[in-house]
């Protein structure tokens, strides 16, 4: 650690990262000072100052990492110092090469501390402190998923959105929503499966519950039965396809509504439910089998979201987790539901930045603990 005299803060060592090792990604976060004094330039180091150009000047890493380069934040202040806050990822099938790669690149020569969070910052460990030198410091997820939603959601006042008329494709409607963390609302984490958080404040929350049938649900339903390979050709097939083909509605059993329980006609009745029948089977495409897969996935969260948002006397939901990546149409389907189902008592409040509040998270707790903030510690409940 050195001492900023600008800011009389302690600033730990660069390079500055935050990781979260998910089921199906791994998220990690880099901070690329733009303030180095040409003292620190000179005292950087060969192999530091090639890994902030490799990060900063590409948006590709070999044939599976990508920087999203829209998601950037730049000019802002972290931790007394002025930087662009770079996105990257990567599959966590791919952790093991990332190790080599680091190795290769020489990182282990250097001494410097990363703080991550996930399954993989557990998983990953002993493969991670045995071939590179530096000090590894597990977070809990779910603690800096909300550390990193308030922090992000305080720096960039465009974070949360929500749609105004969801149901109508033709018409954008995403506005800006002004997010005041000091009121209770419900947490969704869409990732590889979900968990459900009744957040309280920054410092307090629970984990209401969880479901398997998350974003690993679609996209290895999908691959099975489509035959795509990735995700963003899942999506892209579920934006062509047509579910009532593939689902039986409520009115393919009634002939209309079920009025006395208040079930429209065109709502779902059964998931699936025509793929019994081999000539309803004959006339569905990839894209029909992607979209009834995707709509399955999501008629669950938001059954389970609604029912948690009543039991729990809250109205607003935020959406968080990269299933939502470059998904529109869900995120449309998700606010719709919400709105009917609620006669729009409950809001659907959805995030820029889907996937990557636990690693945010995480650089943020890296800069607090080295100024030695041991007490922003987030109470958590299990239940
Ligand atoms: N490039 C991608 N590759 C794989 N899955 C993706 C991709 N982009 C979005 N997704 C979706 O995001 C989900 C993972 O979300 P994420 O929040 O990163 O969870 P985890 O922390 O479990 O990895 C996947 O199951 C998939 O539905
Ligand atoms: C185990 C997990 C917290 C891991 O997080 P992820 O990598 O999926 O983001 C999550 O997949 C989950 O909450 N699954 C649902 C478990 C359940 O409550 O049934």
């Amino acid at each position: 650690m050195s001492t900023n005299n600008r800011v009389d803060k302690v600033v730990p060592v660069f390079p500055w990262f935050g990781m979260d090792i998910g089921g199906t990604l791994v998220k990690l976060v880099y901070f690329e000072p733009l303030d180095l004094t040409p003292d620190e330039i000179r005292t950087e180091g060969e192999i530091l100052m090639n890994i902030r150009h490799y990060l900063t000047s590409n948006r590709a890493y070999g044939q599976d990492g990508v920087r999203d380069h829209a998601l950037e934040l730049n000019n802002i202040q972290l931790g007394g110092r002025r930087g662009n806050l770079h996105f990257i990822r990567f599959p966590t099938s791919k952790m093991p090469n990332f190790i080599d790669l680091c190795a290769m690149r020489h990182l282990h020569t250097l001494t410097f501390e990363i703080f991550a969070t996930g399954g993989g910052a557990y998983k990953f460990e002993k493969d991670i402190v045995e071939k590179l030198k530096i000090s590894w410091c597990k977070c809990d997820e779910l603690d800096t998923l909300i550390k990193g939603l308030s922090y992000l959601s305080k720096l960039n006042l465009k974070e949360c959105f929500y749609y105004e008329e969801p149901q109508n494709d033709a018409n954008p409607n995403k506005h800006p929503f002004i997010f005041d963390t000091k009121r209770p609302f419900l947490l969704v984490n869409i990732g590889s499966g979900i968990s459900i958080l009744h957040v309280d404040s920054e410092r307090n929350y629970r984990r209401i519950t969880g479901t398997s049938i998350g974003g690993g649900t679609f996209l290895g339903l999908s691959c099975l039965l489509t035959g795509c390979s990735s995700y963003d050709e899942a999506i892209q097939l579920a934006t062509e396809g047509d579910s009532t083909k593939v689902d039986k509605l409520v009115k393919d059993i009634y002939g209309g509504d079920y009025e006395r329980f208040g079930l429209p006609g065109h709502i779902v009745a059964s998931s699936f439910g025509h793929m019994n029948l081999p000539e309803k089977r004959e006339q569905t495409t990839k894209a029909d089998l992607a979209r009834a897969t995707l709509v399955t996935v999501l008629n669950n969260i938001a059954s389970i979201s609604m029912m948690c948002a009543r039991t729990e006397n809250v109205d607003r939901i935020l959406f968080s987790g990269s299933f939502l990546r470059i998904n529109d149409l869900s995120m449309r389907i998700l606010a719709y539901a919400m709105d009917y189902w609620s006669s729009g008592q409950i809001k659907a409040i959805f995030l820029e930045h889907e996937g990557y509040f636990s690693a945010v998270g995480c650089l943020r707790k890296f800069i607090m603990d080295a100024n030695g903030y041991e007490h922003d510690h987030i109470h958590s409940l299990q239940h």
